[in-house]
């Protein structure tokens, strides 16, 4: 696998390494040891979910206070616009966003850590995205800040409204948010 760092220091893309032959390909999708060796981070995670969503959905921007999860977020069918937004008051990047493509054809992964906000905006008819979390949900601790945030500023790929649950649409504002 390949790690490749992103405009925000402790938010990483991983390639991992895929084996093509005649009847398709062969990958590793997480391996502790090489995870560990490229990442230097003794991560364990505890829970592994899969969503599927259709074209024009926006799942976002969600975090737990308390109970914070590193997501290691991947898509196995079709391609999503994947962001995470800084909330660590300490880091020079707090407020700041990182997005990336993520798609069954490039097979990358991101890895957003604790103290992130996360959410994705699904670009292909259908998405299957699958991730690792270091934490259990935890309904109580699930905060959720509005994907249009003006402060944050987040550049969606998208024209129009997307497809929210109710729940996103009343996400509040990252000015008021609980914070890491
Ligand atoms: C996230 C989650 C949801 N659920 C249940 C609660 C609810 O009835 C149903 C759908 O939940 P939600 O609408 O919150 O699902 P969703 O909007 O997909 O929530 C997810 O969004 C992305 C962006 C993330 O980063 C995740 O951590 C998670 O917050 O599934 C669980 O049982 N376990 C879980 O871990």
């Amino acid at each position: 696998m390949r790690t490749l760092r992103t405009s925000i220091a402790d938010v990483l893309l991983i390639e991992p390494r895929v084996f093509g032959d005649v009847r398709g390909f062969f990958l590793e999708s997480f391996n502790q040891r090489g995870w560990e060796e490229a990442t230097g981070l003794q991560t364990r995670f505890v829970q592994d979910n899969h969503s599927r969503s259709v074209r024009g959905t926006l799942r976002g921007l969600h975090y737990q206070v308390h109970r914070p999860q590193g997501k290691l977020v991947r898509v196995v069918s079709g391609e999503v616009f994947d962001v995470a937004v800084d909330l660590r008051r300490s880091s020079p990047d707090f407020g700041k966003w990182v997005g990336a493509h993520l798609s069954a054809e490039n097979m990358r992964q991101m890895w957003i850590p604790e103290g992130f906000a996360h959410g994705f905006l699904v670009l292909s008819e259908v998405a299957d995205f699958l991730y690792k979390a270091t934490d259990y949900y935890c309904p109580e601790h699930e905060r959720c800040i509005a994907w249009n945030d003006p402060d944050l500023g987040i550049e969606w790929p998208i024209e129009g409204q997307p497809l929210v649950s109710a729940k996103d649409a009343a996400g509040g504002s990252f000015r008021i948010a609980e914070t890491y």
